[in-house]
């Protein structure tokens, strides 16, 4: 057996209280062996984790991390607009290579701010899984369908490949890859598709992952058209099962709420997102009261605008208590557990958490820093004060994938390069 030791570390163990101990690590297995005094003697390789957080690595519960390359492309806009007249048009001109471009520049990001897990949506996946099977991540990956403004064989023909990719990708990259049936949302998939699909998928064993509820004006014509609320209608389809998560939940009724808790459904909140498209405020912490499983997702960076999870988990704690006009609404333990086990628990990983027998994906932050001293409360430091640069070493499955900030499965310099490349001609060929 490989060992890896985290050494000298506080860890933050999964009832969110802190202990100063050593994470033992079966680099074989990729799952923690041991936490406790003493352990980094034994082992073949070690960590250092003095004067450091050792957390679990954060899950992204909901990204399209190849949307870097559209990162300040189009910005102040409302969703529908900003997709119509900028974002669509441009993802219209990306090539696979682009889209592996802008996904290592996404996974480089991810890993750097302590990402080790995400669930993502876009088009090209075998460039997204081939960008994460070098990066070592972790991640669960689905093709986007739109059948909205195409023939009727063309939008099949999406919806098909939707569940290829699915049922061809689950399990590669050695596991760390796993995938779901992803139809972009309720009202840019026909109906008529998502009756022949879903039961398809439900045949290959993969979750369900889509936009829901994410503004008022995608409400309304589900309501007009079919008289029930939007995920009322998802149930009715067959889109609302316990291993299935949805992206937004913004605009969601108290039938909704308490239809989401008692299926079981997942659902994974994007504050940065939502403020800066203006979509509204998700009712957090209603749906936590409700029992919902809520998780944290950054959505593209071309709607945040960046890809760190700690930020995603002070939007979310601030908003959280704006929308309930309540200060103790959506508090410290809630994001860090919303950024960990709940997106973990809602797009279906085994991470999210640090104890014996549980996968080694771990986030090392630097605590010796000006904004982050005194160390009163180190779970308060997660949610409002610490940055992605506070991150010293990224572990996923076991392997380091981060260690002192440098990022070992990915060339920096030239990843960077490839994605201006590749931003700088995509957005030529958009604006000619
Ligand atoms: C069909 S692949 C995924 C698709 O989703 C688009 N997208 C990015 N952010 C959002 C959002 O907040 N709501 C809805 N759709 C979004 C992305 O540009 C791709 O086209
Ligand atoms: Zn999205």
């Amino acid at each position: 057996m490989t060992t890896l030791a985290i050494a000298d570390g506080r860890v933050l163990r999964p009832d969110l209280t802190v202990t100063a101990a050593d994470v033992l690590i079966d680099q074989d297995s990729g799952d923690i062996r041991e936490i406790g005094p003493d352990l980094a003697g034994e082992a073949d390789d070690t960590l250092d984790a003095a004067d450091s957080l050792v957390t679990p690595g954060f899950v992204n519960g909901h990204c399209h991390v190849a949307m870097t390359l559209l990162r300040g492309y189009a910005d102040d806009k409302p969703l529908e607009t900003w997709l119509r007249e900028d974002i669509w048009p441009a993802e219209g001109e990306l090539t696979a290579a682009d889209i592996r471009a802008g996904a290592e520049l996404g996974l480089l990001e991810l890993i750097r701010s302590g990402v080790t897990a995400f669930a993502d949506m876009y088009f090209q996946v075998p460039e997204v899984a081939a960008a994460v099977e070098t990066a070592g991540l972790r991640a669960r990956l689905g093709h986007g369908i739109v059948t909205i403004g195409k023939d009727g064989e063309t939008a099949r023909e999406d919806a098909a490949t939707g569940l290829e990719i699915a049922r061809e990708y689950d399990g590669a990259a050695d596991g760390r890859i796993s995938t779901a049936f992803m139809p972009h949302s309720l009202t840019t998939v026909g109906s008529e598709y998502l009756d022949e699909f879903v039961p398809k998928a439900r045949e290959a064993g993969v979750p369900i992952h889509y936009h829901a509820n994410e503004t008022a004006d995608e409400v309304a014509p589900i309501v007009d058209e079919h008289g029930v609320r939007p995920l009322e209608y998802a149930a009715d389809r067959g889109l609302l099962e316990p291993e299935d998560f949805v992206a937004h939940g913004v605009h969601v009724d108290e039938t909704e709420i308490d239809l989401l808790a008692e299926v079981g459904t997942g659902v994974i909140h994007c504050p940065a997102s939502n403020m800066k498209l203006a979509s509204g405020m998700a009712p957090v912490e209603r749906l936590r009261e409700a029992g919902v499983t809520v998780g944290l997702g950054t959505d593209g960076a071309a709607s945040n605008n960046d890809l760190s999870m700690l930020d995603e988990a002070r939007d979310a704690a601030m908003l959280g208590k704006l929308a309930a006009d309540d200060a103790s609404a959506v508090p410290a333990e809630a994001v860090v557990e919303m950024m960990t086990r709940g997106s973990a628990d809602a797009v279906g990983f085994e991470s999210g958490r640090l104890e014996e027998g549980a996968p080694a994906d771990l986030a090392v932050i630097d605590l010796e820093q000006p904004h982050l001293t005194p160390p009163h409360d180190l779970v308060s430091h997660l949610a409002y004060a610490a940055a992605a640069a506070d991150v010293r070493h990224t572990v996923c499955d076991g392997r380091v994938l981060m260690r002192d900030r440098e990022v070992l499965t990915l060339e920096a310099a030239a990843v960077r390069e490839r994605a201006l490349e590749a931003a700088e001609a995509v957005a030529e060929r958009a604006d000619a």
